[in-house]
């Protein structure tokens, strides 16, 4: 079943949801406490306002650090429930949003790691959740896959191309794609089959390492592209009423009056963007120029794209961009969403975080529009093989019901003539 055969069908507990917002307020790093900063941010205790020194305040979903909650909160709190809703069909997106420097790859966890090592944020979180997710489900069957994408200088690169070297320079293979239901899907971009976290973890560590980063005035490994890391998962759920050692290949089952088996498949995207930045403060010149402009007018779409949402206007200009493109979905669409943003409170950073925490604000009144996704075609064929196992069954209590036919060559009269209710 190809992405666009697959249409979307709006389930009974569909209806508006409006974008999450996070606010996670990383502490001073060692640059800024050198250059002796101070902190310009703080929260208002048992509330979820953050104030910015001498200027406005700020409210939202959930504030972490700097006087908030606890950074460890942050994923139970605000990623788990996508994780959750992606189990039940629904597409997921978690995007870090903020200025170079401000905590983005850090919170999402999406530089280089290993499963087992000691880095941790929402991607290896998410991983864990599913996989412990699985093991716990035992009445369906998945298939997860992954696919790892960069936007970078407005080109989409396969990170998780085979062939490197397509990776070093923009793949021209890599197109989005409308699909039926109103999403969209890359085509040319490869996705790979795990089975497990570790396999998931490997998968991420090579692709985190094809990225681009660079060292700039602000970062000393700074992304100079957005990364879109997504996990699809596949689940058929198998009618109640049939063990799951049944549901294939083994039609002896009477499921006559049982529900039909469910196919669900949804999407998760995990997104580290490129950060916002001032060129005279990164002091970048030449290819991280260029880069630092793409990337900022990346972010000026999608800030389009959050003000238009957020007016109600009729056209969304999903289309300046590749990166509003590709989140589409994700805001004003087929998603349940949760934006961190991701600030420094150092008081160099302070017309930066504040426009971030305006930023943020603004998005918390986008409403999506999250839908189960179910795969109707896979759904009419698991009914079809119910009935046929339905009628395979009544086949085989029938011909139980009757005597063996007698060897040939029969009496005419000696003929047991069978009914659906026995001998007659
Ligand atoms: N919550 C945190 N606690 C401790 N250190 C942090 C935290 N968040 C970020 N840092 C440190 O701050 C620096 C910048 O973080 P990071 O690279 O995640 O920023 P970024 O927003 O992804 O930047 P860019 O947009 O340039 O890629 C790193 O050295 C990182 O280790």
């Amino acid at each position: 079943m190809t992405e666009t055969e697959r249409s979307v069908v709006q389930s009974l507990e569909g209806g508006s949801d409006a974008v999450c917002v996070a606010v996670h307020i990383r502490p001073l790093v060692e640059s800024e406490l050198a250059d002796g900063c101070q902190t310009c941010l703080s929260v208002c205790p048992f509330s979820l306002q953050v104030v910015c020194k001498d200027g406005p305040t700020f409210t939202y979903d959930y504030v972490y650090g700097g006087g908030g909650a606890s950074p460890d909160r942050l994923y139970d709190q605000c990623v788990q429930p996508l994780v959750v809703g992606l189990f039940k069909g629904y597409n997921a997106c978690c995007f870090a949003y903020g200025q170079t420097g401000s905590g983005k790859t850090y919170t999402m966890g999406s530089s280089a790691f290993t499963a087992t090592g000691s880095a941790r944020g929402v991607i290896p979180c998410v991983m864990e959740s599913i996989f412990d997710r699985i093991a716990a489900t035992g009445d369906a069957a998945f298939t997860v896959r992954v696919g790892f994408v960069e936007i970078f200088n407005e080109e989409i690169r396969d990170l998780l191309s085979p062939d490197q070297a397509a990776t070093a320079a923009a793949s021209p293979s890599v197109h989005i794609r409308e699909v039926v239901g109103g999403g969209v899907c890359l085509a040319g971009a490869h996705e790979k089959d795990v089975t497990s976290k570790e396999e998931m973890a490997a998968i991420l560590e090579q692709g985190s390492r094809c990225r681009a980063t660079a060292s700039t005035g602000m970062n000393q490994r700074s992304s100079r592209s957005h990364a879109i890391f997504t996990i699809t998962v596949e689940q058929r759920r198998i009618a109640p009423n049939r063990a799951p050692d049944q549901a294939e290949g083994d039609h002896s089952g009477d499921d006559e009056d049982g529900a039909p088996d469910d196919y669900l498949c949804a999407k998760m995207h995990l997104v580290d963007l490129a950060g916002s930045e001032r060129q005279k403060r990164t002091k970048a010149e030449g290819a991280r120029l260029k880069e630092g402009i793409n990337i900022n007018m990346g972010l000026l779409a999608l800030g389009n794209v959050v003000n238009a949402l957020t007016e109600n206007k009729a056209h969304i200009p999903y289309r300046d961009s590749k990166l509003t493109r590709m989140l589409q979905d994700s805001l004003g669409g087929n998603s349940k969403t949760t934006m961190i943003a991701c600030v420094s409170p150092a008081d160099i950073n302070l017309e930066e975080s504040t426009q971030t925490l305006r930023y943020a604000n603004r998005a918390r009144n986008i409403r999506n529009k999250p839908v189960v996704n179910r795969d109707p075609i896979a759904a009419q064929i698991s009914h079809l093989r119910q009935q046929l196992a339905t009628a395979r069954a009544e086949n085989t209590r029938l011909r139980r019901r009757c005597p063996p036919l007698a060897p040939y060559p029969p009496a005419l009269n000696s003929y047991a003539v069978c009914s659906g209710d026995g001998l007659t």
